[in-house]
């Protein structure tokens, strides 16, 4: 893509206007009279557009978890030719049979270098996941590196929400809802089945992609935290209504199933003129989360920091969290400040979008911004050597983490890696060792 459509991106990304609040009833049109008052299916929908339900959830599920809008479109998304199956590319998704679960700490260095006119789609490269997509359970981890905008094509994916993380370059996400934009720092949240075109903001555009395949993201109850506090609602922005009139080729790529299917529209099918609902996209900014630690003593579990979870039937199971690690206080007195030594039940995928990690030693074949580790069930982790031995002799004075910016994808079940993920040269050999020389202490009197 040339600079100067990255130039016209981003002066379409400035200022854009958006409904605020985490399952809110949005409203929005973008021609005044296309929203149909008083009820959603009249018999003529206003302007000649055509009326449209699109569900996230079984109509009978609990109000409190029914999820749905409402579009009012130029074209009914149900006019549209065959598809035919593609290429799958670098996207693998669930069950995840190519290699077998492994139980050994594995690390990887950012992407290589993407193929010039690499777009969001063709860049996304899965490293492993667990569940089934025909099941609805389980999740993803995808990378993406892309240098191109998508340009007169178009994406779904019916088997899952995509929880998109950019790491370098922004992103303007062209949506049926309208338009959203996420920078570094910033999350963006695409419901199954929206269709979505992404273009680049910067020449180049890196990140990580949680595909839930299960239970849509919401957000973690507060409990005895109370009424407000971690990520609030309030915070997350969906697009008001943006729609392309466009009568010209598109490509409408639609993951199913586990594999893509493509089928050329003689019309954009980004043709939203009004919604209403709360089934939307949405953005949000990370250096919002209200971080809640320990005032006290010791080393809160991370789950204090949770920013979306997707419930399971089990009440307080997830199928998968996103955890954030963003700037703040550590004031615990006679603590281990870092990351403790653990082995978790649930399996741990952390990435890195900026700066450095506080259990990890960061710099060239370490936790490394763009990389990322898979810590699967019951593998011992915690802070490297150096973090053990720097931390264990540190001045407990309060200290600003405000060097980095990391994530974790906690999943209920272990992560398998892809074929292409265990072969890859960027898989960082010897990652055990940064664990090797942490000596016994006992008998020494320390
Ligand atoms: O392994 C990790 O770095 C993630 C993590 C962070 C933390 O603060 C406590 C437990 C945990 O798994
Ligand atoms: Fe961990």
């Amino acid at each position: 893509m040339s600079g100067t459509d990255n130039e016209q991106a981003r002066k379409t990304a400035e200022g854009l206007v958006h409904s605020s609040g985490f399952g809110n009833e949005h409203s929005t049109e973008a021609v005044p009279g296309a929203l149909p008052h008083g009820r959603n299916s009249p018999q003529r929908a206003p302007l000649g557009l055509y009326a449209e339900q699109l569900s996230g959830s079984a109509f009978t599920e609990p109000r409190h978890s029914n999820q749905r809008s409402w579009l009012y479109r130029i074209r009914p998304s149900a006019a549209h030719p065959p598809f035919t199956r593609i290429d799958n590319g670098g996207l693998r998704s669930a069950p995840f049979t190519e290699t077998v679960p492994d139980p050994n700490r594995l690390r990887w260095d950012p992407l290589p270098e993407p193929a010039p006119g690499t777009d969001f789609l063709a860049g996304l490269w899965t490293l492993g996941g667990n569940g089934d997509v025909t099941q609805r359970t389980g999740m993803a981890v995808h990378l993406y590196a892309a240098n191109a905008s998508m340009s007169d094509r178009v994406f779904s994916d019916a088997d899952g929400e995509l929880l998109i993380v950019p790491q370098r370059g922004g992103l303007l996400l062209r949506t049926e809802f309208g338009l959203l934009r996420a920078e570094p720092g910033h999350v963006a949240l695409i419901p199954r089945g929206v269709r979505f075109r992404v273009e680049l903001l910067d020449p180049e555009a890196r990140g990580y992609v949680c595909e839930n395949y299960g239970r849509p993201f919401v957000l973690p109850d507060l409990g005895p935290i109370g009424a407000n506090g971690l990520a609030n609602a309030r915070d997350f922005l969906a697009p008001v209504a943006a729609f392309e009139d466009v009568e010209r080729p598109v490509q409408v790529i639609n993951k199913f199933c586990g594999n893509l299917w493509s089928a050329t529209y003689g019309h954009s099918p980004l043709d939203v003129v009004a919604w209403h609902g709360n089934l939307t996209p949405y953005v949000y900014d990370l250096h919002r989360f209200n971080v809640i630690g320990t005032i006290s003593y010791d080393h809160p579990d991370p789950s204090i920091f949770t920013v979306l979870t997707s419930p399971s039937d089990t009440p307080g199971l997830a199928g998968v969290d996103f955890v954030v690690f963003a700037p703040r206080w550590l004031v615990g007195e006679d603590t281990f400040r870092p990351p403790y030594f653990h082995r978790n039940v649930m399996s741990e995928y952390m990435g890195l979008i900026e700066g450095a990690y506080d259990a990890k030693t960061a710099g060239k074949g370490g936790f490394v911004p763009g990389g990322g580790s898979l810590h699967n069930m019951m593998s011992a982790h915690g802070p490297d050597r150096d973090t053990f031995d720097k931390a264990s002799a540190a001045e407990l004075r309060p200290q600003k983490v405000d060097d980095g910016l990391a994530f974790m994808f906690e999943t209920r079940w272990p992560v398998t890696a892809t074929e292409q993920a265990r072969t890859a040269g960027h898989l960082q050999k010897g990652y055990d060792e940064v664990w090797q020389g942490l000596e016994r202490h006992w008998g020494s009197g320390a």
